[in-house]
């Protein structure tokens, strides 16, 4: 089961995060973008390349001590079809260091097209009788506000390829309330949308009782988190906004199970661009930089557990 998986690398680094790959080119430092220039012009395919190397240095920096990535999607079609290249590159490479892949695509749609979606990110597609990857990453976020049909198709895909899915539950954003908190028959519906990953997962339950089907819950919410914790007893949680988006250690520790499972904590911008918050950071040293960053979130994060 593909959470198994991702539990048993978070046990074996004792780390719990997932350092997020939201690269902008305003954030890969200069010597890389110039190489890059040099070779392609001033085109999105030297932007692309050059946030391809910037990816690959972070994970050869991290891989020993982070267990997953989460690339963001949108990040890449920023940069048209190169950089949906590279992500599918970034995506392959992270794993062949034995790192666990989340793409952030929070797709959703009607069933028929989310079953293109599944097949993109997480599953095959045939190309005239021959089975081949598009994406290939371990897990996707996913939008869940459409309903049952909508998910079916990932809960399939998951099945067949071994997968998961994190699906949005009480996001990080400060207008998440608007909506996530209104109650329905006295229920917050961030809580009704738990349940229904409850349901959703209860055919694929995990070696640590975790199933194929996580829920997004913010760091910026911590009473949520841990109410969610103690209500959804199968359910992983993708746990966005530490850092950054001002989430912190203590307030994530309610996340986590009596066996400090059940969560895995995101950071992307704190983590990618730790060399521009360093003091006398010399640009080549933006990868240390970033390792240093993700030793002091798991120091962090794993001092409550
Ligand atoms: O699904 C997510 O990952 C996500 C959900 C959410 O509620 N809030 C949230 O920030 N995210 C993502 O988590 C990352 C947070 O980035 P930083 O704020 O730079 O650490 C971004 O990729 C967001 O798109």
């Amino acid at each position: 089961m593909a959470f198994d998986r991702l539990i048993k690398r978070i046990d074996e680094l004792h780390n719990p995060s997932v350092a997020g790959l939201d690269p902008r080119l305003e954030y890969v430092p200069q010597f890389i973008q110039d190489a890059s220039f040099v070779k392609l012009g001033h085109t999105l395919e030297a932007a692309a390349d050059a946030i391809l190397q910037f990816n690959k240095a972070l994970i050869d920096a991290l891989y020993d001590v982070v267990p997953a990535i989460k690339p963001q999607a949108a990040y890449y079609e920023m940069y048209g079809w190169a950089g949906v290249r590279t992500l599918a590159e970034t995506i392959r490479y992270a794993q062949s260091k034995g790192m666990f892949v989340m793409t952030d695509g929070k797709r959703n749609d009607i069933g028929a097209t989310m079953t293109a979606y599944a097949t993109a990110h997480l599953g095959k597609v045939d190309v005239d009788g021959v089975e081949l990857e598009p994406f290939g990453a371990d897990a996707l976020t996913v939008n869940g506000y459409l309903g049952t049909d909508g998910i079916q198709p990932l809960l399939d895909v998951c099945e067949k390829y071994d997968k998961g899915i994190f699906v949005l539950a009480k996001t990080s954003n400060p207008s998440s309330g608007e909506l996530q908190d209104r109650l329905i028959d006295g229920k917050p519906v961030y809580e009704i949308m738990g349940e229904m990953c409850e349901n959703w997962g209860s055919r694929q339950i995990g070696a640590y009782g975790y199933s194929a089907v996580g829920a997004v819950v913010g760091a910026t919410y911590p009473e949520q988190l841990a109410e969610l914790r103690k209500k959804l007893p199968h359910t992983l949680f993708l746990v966005p906004g530490y850092g950054a988006q001002g989430g912190g250690a203590q307030g994530v520790a309610g996340a986590f199970d009596e066996n400090g499972r059940g969560a895995i904590v995101n950071s992307s911008r704190a983590i990618m661009c730790a060399w521009k918050k360093e003091e006398n950071c010399p640009e080549t040293a933006f990868a240390e930089a970033a390792r240093r960053e993700a030793i002091r979130m798991r120091d962090d994060i794993t001092a409550y557990l």
